[in-house]
């Protein structure tokens, strides 16, 4: 199964976390990139994730799950080490229309979490469809070495000229170009 790659606008979209360890902190520090409407409810947390939740003034409760938790949330993340629960929880953000990711189990996942690079107004996402999530990673790492530090401005310059630039097919024309050229400038360096 494959998955549509989109990016999602999360204004006004509020997020719950259930789980306080290890995979929810790294689910929480990717989230803290782009939004800070975000709720964590768990038995326990770990020092990084107090401290994420701490830094960042999020709501936060330390106790066990409960049928109802999701009401009013957009996306539920699920980060337990407990497989029926999670299968639960799924079934909960079925009646309230939650999309919902389930660390554990692609069949309980709406949506699944790209590894990604985020260089101001450039953001690439890569997935696997679940089959290596350190695949993923490696070739982030990659990308992240041989995409020049200098894009976000070329992005910045590119921008300016939409903007002000009246739109047609001439100013089409001309971006294609300067984008391409770009291009063909960092492969030859
Ligand atoms: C399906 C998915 C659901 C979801 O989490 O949304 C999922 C599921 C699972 N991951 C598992 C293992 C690992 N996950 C990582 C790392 C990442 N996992 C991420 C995403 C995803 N992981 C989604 C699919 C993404 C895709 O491939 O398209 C990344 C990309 C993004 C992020 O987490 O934000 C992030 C890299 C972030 C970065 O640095 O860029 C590593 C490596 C490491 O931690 O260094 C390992 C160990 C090595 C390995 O297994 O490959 C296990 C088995 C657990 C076990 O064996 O017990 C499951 C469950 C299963 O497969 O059943
Ligand atoms: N998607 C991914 O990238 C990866 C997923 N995993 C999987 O993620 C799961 C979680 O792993 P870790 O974070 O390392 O575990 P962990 O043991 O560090 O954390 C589990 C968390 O779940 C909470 N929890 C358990 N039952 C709960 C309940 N009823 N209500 C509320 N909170 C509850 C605990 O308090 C704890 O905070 C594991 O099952 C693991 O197999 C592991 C590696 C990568």
């Amino acid at each position: 199964m494959s998955y549509f790659p989109a990016f999602l606008k999360l204004e006004n979209k509020k997020i719950l976390i259930v789980g306080g360890g290890v995979i929810a902190y790294q689910k929480l520090k990717h989230l803290l990139d782009f939004t800070s409407e975000i709720s964590v409810i768990a038995l326990e947390f770990s020092e990084d994730m107090q401290k994420a939740i701490d830094d960042n003034g999020l709501h936060f409760e330390k106790r066990g799950y409960s049928k109802g938790d999701i009401e009013g949330f957009a996306i539920v993340i699920v980060a337990i080490d407990d497989i029926p629960l999670q299968a639960e929880i799924f079934k909960d953000s079925r009646e309230h229309g939650s999309l919902c990711n389930a660390v554990d189990s692609v069949e309980y996942c709406d949506f699944i979490f790209p590894s990604y690079l985020k260089n101001d107004d450039l953001t690439i996402a890569i997935s696997t469809s679940g089959a290596s999530p350190a695949v993923a990673k490696h070739l982030k790492r990659y990308l992240q070495e041989v995409i020049p530090s200098d894009i976000s401005v070329f992005l910045q310059e590119m921008r300016e000229l939409r903007e002000t630039l009246p739109k047609g097919r001439e100013r089409m024309n001309m971006l294609d170009k300067k984008a391409e050229e770009y291009i063909k400038r960092w492969r030859r360096r």
